[in-house]
């Protein structure tokens, strides 16, 4: 349905997106994915066309008047007017987005149900938490039922109820809407994205189906030892006489990762640290999550 083909966007002299590729999948959710700075909001911002690309296009595939009106935008930190109520916020949102204002009223009532605002549809929105404008951003995001919702961070303010109502939520708009939505929250992402696109550095260093990407993740060893109890050299050695091996040390922990496929080879790490003095604290083959592939494929690049 959309296709994003070679974008880039410099700003003051500086490439800070660098010939992006991808295609999102209709009624499919996508999680783009990176860590702070990865570019991701830039991205979303091109695609919303609030910001013009340096190079590169992105290309909607259906014959479509004003792109605008096809797309739902949520921003990272999205701004309000605090004397307004909800209802007026959403109904504005939906007459912007195209709709008659009849269609809005009618719209902005069903859309504050979805998001669990309709007992504050009256209140003024400078009465409301951050949890609740959070929801209010989605309201109008979605109003002017747009086939293209691009949310910046839309669980991260969030409680975990809060995060669970939004989730499930987006699952169900899947059914009329492509979704593209950045998260830091792995955990949800695993839940409910059919696609995963990883940013790092302006570029894009994995674009998968999740089921395939986590398929990967079920192919994994992981040991996990106190990282002092490493000696120096230990994964100097390890990694260069298996390199498929890595290590990866998170504050006093240290996990030691590899294929699961050759038992032997596990032996041999094991027999390894023991040999080494080195206490096992966890040992996982077979499940990994979302969130360990994440830090495996930056570490990668
Ligand atoms: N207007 C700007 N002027 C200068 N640099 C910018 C501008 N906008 C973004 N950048 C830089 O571009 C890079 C990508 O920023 P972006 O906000 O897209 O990242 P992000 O992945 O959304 O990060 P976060 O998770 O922190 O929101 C960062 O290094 C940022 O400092």
């Amino acid at each position: 349905m959309i296709s994003v083909e070679n974008l880039s966007k410099n700003i003051s002299g500086k490439e800070i997106i660098k010939h992006v590729d991808f295609r999102l999948r209709s009624n499919m959710i996508t999680a783009l994915l990176g860590m702070n700075g990865a570019g991701k909001t830039t991205t979303l911002h091109m695609l919303a066309t609030i910001l013009k690309p340096s190079a590169g296009r992105v290309v909607m595939h259906e014959a479509v008047k004003d792109a605008r009106k096809e797309i739902g935008f949520l921003p990272q930190h999205p701004t309000f007017h605090g004397w307004m109520s909800a209802r007026e916020y959403v109904t504005m949102a939906g007459e912007l987005g195209g709709l008659s204002r009849g269609d809005a009223n009618v719209r902005a009532d069903e859309v504050l149900m979805q998001t669990g605002l309709e007992r504050s549809a009256a209140q003024r929105i400078s009465e409301f938490s951050g949890g609740m404008k959070q929801r209010l951003g989605i309201a109008q995001a979605i109003i002017h039922r747009p086939k293209l919702l691009l949310l910046d961070e839309p669980v991260s303010s969030l409680d975990p109820q809060g995060r669970k109502d939004v989730i499930s939520l987006l699952s169900e708009l899947k059914k009329k809407t492509t979704i593209l939505y950045s998260t830091h929250i792995l955990h949800d992402a695993e839940q409910i994205a059919d696609d995963v696109l990883m940013m790092h550095k302006g570029k894009i260093v994995a674009f998968e189906r999740l089921d395939e990407l986590m398929q990967q993740s079920s192919n994994r060893t992981k040991f996990t030892v106190h990282a002092e109890e490493l000696l120096d050299d230990w994964g100097v050695k390890l990694q260069k006489r298996y390199p498929d091996w890595t290590i990866h040390v998170r504050e006093s922990k240290a996990d030691i990762e590899g294929p699961i496929e050759g038992v032997e080879m596990q032996a041999k790490v094991m027999e390894s640290l023991v040999e080494n003095r080195v206490a096992i604290r966890s040992l996982i083959a077979g499940e990994g999550s979302l969130d360990e592939l994440f830090r495996e494929v930056i570490k990668r690049v």
